[in-house]
């Protein structure tokens, strides 16, 4: 079956403006091709998840896409720049815009809660008082449902919790596009779950497109206006939740059963 004749069609249309388009993007180590032509574009408000088994070149992508690896060939266009052809401050300014969740959360360890997210805010945002920087601090922390955390260290946050930090440091600058890099793994199900809501709210709120890498099949139902399998480095097929959870293909249904 012809996959992407048929699931090619998302629940987001796509009418929206495009904010990422990646084209022909090749990207190999030695003999170890990992990207081999993959094409995919996202919409303004479209959470876009990428499938892929161990391996398949998910962090890969996101590297590429926020200019940390130079793609071999192709182009990544975010917000019509091409990436690869940015210089360093063109790159600063993009990442203001472009949001990365680490797996790890990213927190840092010596800061408080409070100093994590204003350290975010002073790095990119040069001009900003320290009266916008509480506000923004407050909106945030009220934002993931702890207000009350601005003074503690990562070290007293369980596991859901630093989660929500991360994402709330991430969401302070009000990206309009947030990479997020397997948000749910490592968490028990029901603060999965949480985190899950917490990114299609935010999502909402603030208006942004998002990829998300993901393994965690809940995850991915929750939180995915489209859903795209990258196998032997390409779009293998892209379709929503729905129509590939129906999939006769074998290649899609194994990720399904
Ligand atoms: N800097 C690098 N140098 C050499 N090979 C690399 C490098 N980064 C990634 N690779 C290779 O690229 C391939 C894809 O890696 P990547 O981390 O993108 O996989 P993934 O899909 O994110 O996997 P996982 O779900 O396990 O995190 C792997 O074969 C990996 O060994």
């Amino acid at each position: 079956m012809d996959m992407k004749t048929a699931v090619n069609t998302s629940k987001t249309s796509s009418k929206k403006e495009p904010v990422i388009v990646i084209e022909n993007l090749c990207k190999a180590f030695g003999d170890n091709v990992v990207l081999d032509d993959f094409n995919l574009t996202v919409h303004k408000d479209e959470n876009v998840v990428v499938l892929g088994k161990s391996g398949a070149g998910k962090s890969v992508l996101i590297k590429c896409i926020i200019g940390l690896m130079k793609p071999d060939s192709g182009s990544i266009l975010v917000f019509g720049d091409n990436v690869a052809e940015l210089n360093h401050e063109e790159l600063d300014r993009i990442r203001t815009k472009v949001g990365f969740l680490f797996q790890s959360n990213a927190l840092y360890d010596s800061m408080t809660v409070r100093e994590n997210l204003e350290f975010s805010l002073r790095r990119h945002w040069i001009e900003v008082t320290q009266h916008d920087i509480d506000n923004l601090v407050k909106e945030a922390l009220e934002n993931v449902g702890l207000p009350h955390t601005a003074d503690m260290m990562p070290a007293e946050l369980s596991g859901g919790m630093a989660k929500r930090i991360a994402l709330a440091r991430t969401m302070i600058l009000k990206p309009e596009i947030i990479l997020y890099d397997e948000p749910t793994t490592g968490l028990d199900p029901v603060t999965a779950r949480e985190i899950d809501k917490l990114i299609v709210k935010l999502q909402k709120k603030y208006k942004a497109s998002s990829i998300i890498i993901s393994h965690d099949m809940n995850c991915v139902k929750n939180t995915a206006d489209r859903v795209v399998l990258l196998l032997d480095g390409k779009c293998y097929t892209d379709g929503a939740y729905e129509e590939l959870l129906v999939s006769a293909d074998k290649n899609v249904k194994q990720f399904f059963e």
